[in-house]
């Protein structure tokens, strides 16, 4: 694997608060990464550390096999950023503003064009930019991100304020620009974007990274090992993956009309309130 984002042994200490301890994870290129947790636990913090804006106490962040700590300039040209920060002037219109960054880059403005439709602003490119509102901002920020097409995107909550509709369409745009060569690195409260849109999640709670692997594998390690089947005449029976279990299993299944099988497998929100006790914010 080819791992371009590399944390390693990470602490982050803000005076008497310690944010971040021992953050250990890697993401490889093509990948779409997830970070989740709820509120408070060090997500935005390991995004800023990603992007320099902020330094760690200890340890290590590569990207690119580079430390980028004091070393953002080059770095950040690669990467598209989503933060809790716009980049955009208020008192500009979207298309402006998106013009202005384009200039910055050298992009040609046709890009912007297509950058709108994607993100659903297009007919909104007059706007000034403090008369979007909380979701179009949001928007609006996103495609500031991708103006350069940068090869990784950093989204810190990118769905954060959109309704499910624009929620639905941001997620196909960031499906197609990951089939088309970006990695992803996104932060949520929401387990089920996590669940739909990511290779690879890490959990994190209390600034560690508690579990981390594919949805898939995850759900299957903390699988019940029974099987749930719904009869035709209403009935509901589990069945226990063992030798026994499947031999009733077998047997019911010879003998009677079946409706549904299903595995028991818990969804990821599931064992993240199981593995830690506490809710999502
Ligand atoms: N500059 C700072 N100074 C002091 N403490 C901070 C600072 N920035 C963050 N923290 C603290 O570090 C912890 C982690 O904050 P962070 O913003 O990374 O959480 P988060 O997981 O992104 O939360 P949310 O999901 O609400 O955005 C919190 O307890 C927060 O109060």
């Amino acid at each position: 694997m080819n791992a371009i984002i590399e944390f390693e042994d990470v602490h982050k200490q803000f005076k008497e608060k310690k944010a971040l301890t021992d953050v250990n994870f890697s993401i490889n290129k093509g990948e779409i990464f997830g970070l989740v947790g709820p509120t408070g636990v060090g997500k935005t913090t390991s995004i800023k550390l990603l992007t320099d804006q902020l330094k760690p106490s200890e340890g290590t962040i590569r990207v690119f096999g580079e430390s980028v700590t004091g070393n953002h300039t080059q770095l950040l040209s690669k990467m598209g950023i989503l933060s809790d920060r716009s980049v955009l002037y208020e008192r500009l219109s979207l298309y402006d503003n998106l013009r202005f960054l384009a200039s910055l880059y050298d992009r040609p403005v046709s890009t912007i064009e297509d950058i709108l439709e994607h993100v659903g602003l297009a007919s909104s490119r007059k706007t000034t930019y403090k008369h979007l509102s909380k979701g179009m901002k949001q928007r609006a920020n996103l495609a500031a991100a991708l103006i350069h097409a940068p090869e990784i995107l950093i989204l810190d909550e990118p769905t954060a304020s959109l309704d499910p509709s624009a929620k639905a369409n941001v997620h196909a745009f960031l499906r197609q620009l990951n089939e088309q060569g970006s990695t992803i690195f996104l932060t949520s409260h929401d387990m089920n974007e996590i669940e739909s849109l990511c290779h690879r999640v890490a959990f994190m709670i209390d600034g560690t990274i508690y579990l981390c692997g594919e949805p898939a594998q995850i759900r299957s390690t903390y699988a019940a090992p029974t099987v749930t089947v719904t009869f035709a005449d209403g009935n509901v029976e589990t069945f226990n993956n063992s030798y026994t279990g499947m031999t009733s299993l077998r047997n019911a299944i010879e003998s009677r009309k079946v409706q549904s099988i299903h595995s028991d497998e818990p969804s990821l929100t599931d064992i993240f309130l199981d593995v830690t006790g506490r809710k999502f914010a």
